[in-house]
């Protein structure tokens, strides 16, 4: 990077234009340029140079196998406040995609510099923008590891923001490396079969604008994806036996591949799926954006928690409290039902008050004591206008009972059922309410990691304005103490982050993804993520991909400002992802809403140059800073996404 060595609040203030816009030019006009790009977006966003200097010395690096050469690399952002010294970082690497067993058979032991020259010894020998080789052994293998990368798609400024807006335009190119036609890529996922005995392997890859560059590429990365026993991919058919031969044959009538390498010979049997390998073949692609969605806003949604199977309910005819609290408190009626808990209205006698009583039968969490334990601590921990309060909790005939304060207006998903759609100004004061209480949870090192419209819970203030206060933390946790990840997976589909699906390791910015989604929602009615054909695996391939849109009409009266927060929290990459501070200081959070006409046609710059509006449209300039693939996931989801013989 040609800024590398002096990385200041700014640029790793995270907003993504400036880390891709710096990311380029290596003469001293376009890195002025650049620069002065950068401080303009410093200014809007409200950053100054003092702003979060636990993000100052964060160094960008991108990570490769030694030796593999189909692997484009793991971008990395280093903290050297957190991380000191090289064993935790390996430690850290190790837990990530880079660690494939067979380009790093013993894991990593060592790092070098890409060309081999040095042995990385000391975190601060990495330099900003940076690319280092993760070996088992001493011995570094010589590959062109950036020729490995994806290739530079990166924007550039044809006409440069100016600082007094003379132009008024900011226009992105997309710089690209191939002279391939590419106007006939859209989203859809491929089934690449490795041939050999059957039941044979079969991969899933996701191509779309940003993975499908050119035909070598692509095959270079079903390579990586699909492990030939003799290598390279060298030739693939389709079931009807066509030779794939340009890029655009990827993208025709047939999605199932079978791939060979330079030897085998091939037999007009392999083109036949056999009967244990039809049910992975004809799972359904999804023409990603192709197909219509259905703008809606799905059903209630279930958290992925492996307790919930099988939730008792206590018998609501009965509604009867145990004796013990039968003379305390008085059931006046149930006002929700949840996925482990059911939750009652009751007037407390002792302080002549009403208050919610949540009701979790032990059966429900049979072997997840812990959570509720968890929960409980945490609630007790926690004091927040913005959060339900625990009173006091017991647990009595294999029941816990919690008395909470108690919110009449009911949640945030009923709520948007009644009205379809939430006004800006409403939102805005939503997302202040929620930005304030992950504020508060993440400074205390809390991740509630169900953050939904269901445990957004409406309240009104003296002047009749909506906001709302964050409830159920059944799934919160704490941050491990070690500056370590989480890893388990849960969350709820709908607003779960990329990085809890990739297993990589992830943290409180999960939160803000949700928080993302969930203003996406409220403002028109339907999540940005969803699956065309219903199914989870479809839906966790949206987000891994992490393209949506703001399609029209749904999104024509909402304004760009709103736009550019959603686009700063449904980031894929945590790092650049905004954080609950960040969120607060955005201008149109902070201005609740109020922003300038200036400052709104900076916005309108901002989110087209990052993606396109209409509804077929794909948005392929915007991740560019993270490949994620169906590889990915299968690897995360194991046999749901691959057939391993
Ligand atoms: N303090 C409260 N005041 C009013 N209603 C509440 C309160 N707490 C919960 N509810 C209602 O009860 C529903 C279920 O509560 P909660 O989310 O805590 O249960 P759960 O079984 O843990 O949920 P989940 O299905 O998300 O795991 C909420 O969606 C909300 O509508």
């Amino acid at each position: 990077m040609p800024n590398s060595g002096t990385n200041t609040a700014g640029d790793s203030m995270t907003s993504s234009v400036c880390a891709m816009e710096t990311e380029g030019g290596n003469n001293a006009e376009e890195l002025a340029e650049s620069q002065d790009v950068v401080s303009e977006m410093q200014r809007r966003c409200r950053i100054g140079p003092s702003g979060y200097p636990h993000l100052q010395k964060a160094k960008r690096l991108r990570f490769y196998r030694n030796g593999d050469q189909y692997f484009k690399g793991l971008q990395y952002a280093l903290q050297t406040d957190r991380v000191k010294s090289m064993q935790p970082l390996m430690e850290e690497l190790m837990k990530t995609i880079i660690c494939d067993s067979t380009a790093l058979p013993h894991g990593i032991r060592h790092i070098f510099t890409i060309d081999g020259t040095q042995r990385i010894t000391s975190v601060d020998q990495f330099e900003d923008g940076g690319g280092y080789v993760c070996s088992s052994t001493d011995a570094f293998k010589q590959v062109d590891y950036s020729r490995a990368a994806e290739p530079n798609w990166r924007l550039t400024l044809a006409n440069r923001y100016n600082r007094h807006l003379e132009t008024k335009k900011l226009a992105l190119s997309v710089v690209e490396p191939s002279n391939e036609r590419t106007d006939f890529v859209f989203p859809r996922i491929i089934k690449v079969i490795r041939n050999g005995v059957k039941p044979r392997r079969i991969s899933r890859h996701l191509l779309n604008k940003k993975t499908a560059k050119s035909f070598d590429q692509v095959l270079r990365d079903l390579t990586s994806v699909v492990k030939l026993d003799s290598g390279a991919i060298r030739k693939l058919f389709t079931l009807s036996g066509r030779q794939v031969l340009t890029l655009e044959d990827f993208f025709r009538d047939d999605d199932v591949f079978v791939a060979y390498g330079g030897n085998e010979r091939m037999a007009a049997d392999d083109l036949l799926v056999a009967s244990e390998e039809h049910k992975w073949v004809a799972a359904r692609t999804s023409k990603l954006r192709r197909m219509s969605r259905r703008h809606v806003m799905p059903n209630r949604n279930e958290s992925l928690r492996q307790d919930r199977s099988g939730s008792v309910i206590p018998d609501q005819n009965e509604q009867r409290l145990p004796l013990e609290l039968d003379g305390r408190f008085q059931l006046v009626r149930l006002i929700g039902d949840g996925n482990t808990a059911v939750v009652y209205e009751v007037i407390d006698k002792v302080n002549n008050d009403n208050r919610a009583m949540k009701v979790i039968a032990q059966e429900n969490v049979i072997g997840k004591e812990h959570l509720i334990e968890m929960e409980l601590a945490i609630l007790q921990k926690i004091d927040h206008t913005f959060i339900i309060q625990l009173y006091e909790s017991w647990f009595i005939e294999n029941s816990f009972y919690l008395s909470l304060e108690l919110i009449e207006l009911g949640d945030l998903f009923e709520h948007l059922r009644r009205v379809n759609r939430v006004p800006e100004r409403d939102a805005v004061r939503m997302m202040t309410c929620l930005g304030q209480a992950l504020e508060y949870i993440h400074e205390l090192g809390i991740v509630h990691r169900d953050v939904k419209l269901e445990n957004l819970l409406i309240v009104k203030d003296d002047f009749g304005e909506l906001g709302v206060k964050l409830a159920d933390f059944g799934l919160a946790t704490e941050m491990p103490q070690d500056c370590g990840v989480l890893t388990t997976l849960c969350g709820t589909p709908t607003y779960v982050a990329p990085e809890v699906l990739n297993k990589t390791g992830y943290g409180c910015k999960v939160d803000i993804w949700a928080a993302g989604v969930i203003l996406y929602a409220i403002l028109v009615g339907f999540p940005p993520f969803q699956s065309s054909d219903n199914t989870e695996q479809d839906l966790f391939a949206a987000i891994l991909s992490g393209e949506f849109n703001f399609p029209s009409p749904s999104f024509d009266d909402i304004s760009w400002s709103v736009r550019h927060l959603i686009l700063c929290l449904i980031q894929t990459d945590p790092f650049l992802r905004y954080s609950a501070g960040e969120l607060l200081r955005d201008e149109y959070i902070a201005n609740l809403g109020d922003v300038d006409q200036e400052y709104e046609e900076w916005a309108h710059l901002f989110v087209r140059s990052k993606m396109h509006t209409g509804e077929e449209e794909t948005p392929y300039e915007y991740y560019t800073s993270r490949r994620t693939s169906m590889d990915e996931l299968s690897e995360s989801a194991g046999a749901e996404f691959t057939f391993e013989r």
